[in-house]
């Protein structure tokens, strides 16, 4: 029997250089009126139908934590606002050819609650995951109305989330 591969994934700090090849970072406005999300700009021709809810995320407690599963959206880029104070995970990977996760492009970041996050369309992405505190966010993305708008992959190697050393 062949052992399922085993990935770590150390955890960094979210910049928007960093994950630029999988979405958008923006930080909340400060002294400007109005700051514009990309979100609808990147969605397909049949999920132009705006959809923002509010998601509740229950603290995750502490780390290490064992991924099990990734989600996409093969229509539209999806947004996540936070409206609470607690640091979030945003957990992302390329895709192999024929479209699954490609593990070992895993990339952990951490959040701050002033970081408003995008991915991109079809991008593969870790469940909202949150730290210190349960927080709410304000989700936004384009559907198709045909209930077809998240692809789950359930993960059969073995991935842990962990904090990265303390540097000295
Ligand atoms: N991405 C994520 O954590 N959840 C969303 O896809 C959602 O449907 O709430
Ligand atoms: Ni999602």
């Amino acid at each position: 029997m062949i052992a399922s591969p085993s990935y770590t994934v150390s955890l960094e700090p979210l910049s928007a250089e960093a994950f630029a090849p999988f979405g958008d970072v923006v930080s909340r406005p400060i002294g400007e009126r109005r700051r514009y999300l990309p979100t609808m700009l990147n969605c397909a021709d049949e999920a132009q139908s705006f959809s923002l809810w509010i998601s509740g995320a229950a603290a995750l407690g502490e780390l290490p934590l064992r991924a099990t599963t990734l989600e996409r959206h093969p229509y539209s880029a999806q947004t996540f606002v936070p409206l609470g104070s607690a640091r979030y995970l945003a957990v992302v990977c390329a895709a192999t050819s024929d479209g699954d996760p490609d593990l070992p492009t895993l990339r952990g970041f951490i959040a701050g609650p002033d970081q408003i996050v995008t991915y991109a369309r079809n991008v593969w992405h870790h469940p909202m995951t949150v730290l210190d505190a349960p927080m709410e966010f304000a989700v936004a993305m384009g559907v198709t109305g045909r209930q077809n708008d998240d692809v789950f992959f359930g993960l059969d190697a073995t991935v842990t989330l962990i904090m990265p050393p303390a540097t000295s």
